[in-house]
């Protein structure tokens, strides 16, 4: 019996060590590193885990900044800012076009970039192979509709699952990255409201949110009613997901702040309804505290999205305390 024995670093790290998914597999895993790539002053992981949520293997990518590579010992960990992308986008689309990265090495943040959905030939997808849900397309919820809730967990894996697993990592991280405590949320469109939900189901977790042209209203919309009524068995669950409901319930208690941005030439502007958000925000304890900018010119894209990267890195750094 061998089976007591360590496995060495180099082996279990390999990609193609990763046994074959099984549908039913409830195996906890840490995470593999399919590669890393010099980027800026640090480094992009790309990593895929087991996760016990989907039941999948899912990939995402981790900006490790400059920072993380210093030899001296820092005294305080490297925070996180969590980026949830949109509609068709795997963890590559951000990574690529959004440059968080030199934002990280300039303040010191790590950045994590999840997949959007699970995904597999056994992860059931859309009947018309449209690209607003199925495959890419997760909403960040947890669905209780079949043939989906065996999969589509997409708010326990991001919110909850996720942030613990690469906090347990210390081989990969080695106590350097704070994924847990000190940490942030951002996101784009079906993931800036998956950033929005993410600072309203789970308060006490983001010091800051900030969202791309955000889908605020999605029991009001085509991509979220499509979505909602495919994923979710029951109507009363919808409100748990749309951030135009939820900014109404959640007590601002800490005065934490939000950042949104939308570009007035945005082609989804029907899906996005920012006006909705502002409206809803009225008279609540947040009224205060979202920062709501329509800029004039811009589009649903990445070139949108990186020109504010800038603006949402500096404001994330300032609640993470990476400002003098
Ligand atoms: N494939 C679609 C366009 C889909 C699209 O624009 N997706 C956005 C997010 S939309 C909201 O969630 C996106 O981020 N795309 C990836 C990118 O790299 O731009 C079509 O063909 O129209």
């Amino acid at each position: 019996m061998l089976s007591h024995l360590p496995i060495p670093i180099q082996t279990r790290r390999h990609y193609y060590d990763l046994p074959p998914l099984k549908q039913k597999d409830r195996v906890l895993m840490t995470f593999t590193v399919k590669q890393t790539i010099a980027s800026c002053g640090g480094k992009l992981l790309k990593l895929t885990h087991q996760s016990q949520c989907t039941r999948t293997a899912m990939d995402l990518n981790v900006y490790l900044p400059k920072q993380f590579y210093r030899q001296e010992g820092a005294s305080k960990k490297i925070p996180t800012i969590y980026y949830l992308s949109g509609l068709t986008c795997t963890p590559q689309n951000a990574s690529e076009k959004a440059f968080w990265q030199p934002q990280a090495d300039k303040y010191g943040f790590a950045v994590v970039f999840p997949d959007t959905s699970p995904r597999g030939d056994n992860v059931p997808d859309d009947p018309a192979s449209s690209w607003d849900f199925g495959h890419g397309a997760g909403f960040y919820l947890n669905a209780t509709r079949d043939p989906f809730m065996e999969n589509y967990q997409m708010k326990a894996y991001v919110y909850e699952e996720l942030p613990k697993l690469l906090s347990q990592d210390v081989e990969l991280f080695q106590g350097k990255v704070d994924f847990l405590g000190n940490i942030a949320i951002s996101g784009h469109s079906m993931g800036g409201m998956g950033a929005l939900n993410g600072i309203f189901n789970y308060y006490n977790k983001y010091v800051s949110c900030s969202a791309f042209a955000p889908v605020v209203s999605p029991s009001t919309v085509p991509w979220g009613k499509k979505a909602f009524s495919g994923y979710l068995q029951e109507q009363k669950e919808w409100a748990q997901y749309d951030p135009c409901e939820l900014v109404k319930n959640v007590e601002n208690s800490n005065e934490k702040n939000i950042l949104i941005h939308v570009g007035s030439n945005d082609p989804f502007m029907e899906q996005l309804k920012p006006a909705l958000f502002l409206e809803n925000v009225k008279g609540t304890s947040w009224e205060k505290h979202v920062d709501l900018n329509i800029v004039e010119g811009f589009d649903h894209s990445y070139y949108f999205i990186s020109t504010f990267v800038p603006e949402h890195a500096k404001f994330h750094a300032k609640y993470l305390g990476l400002l003098d």
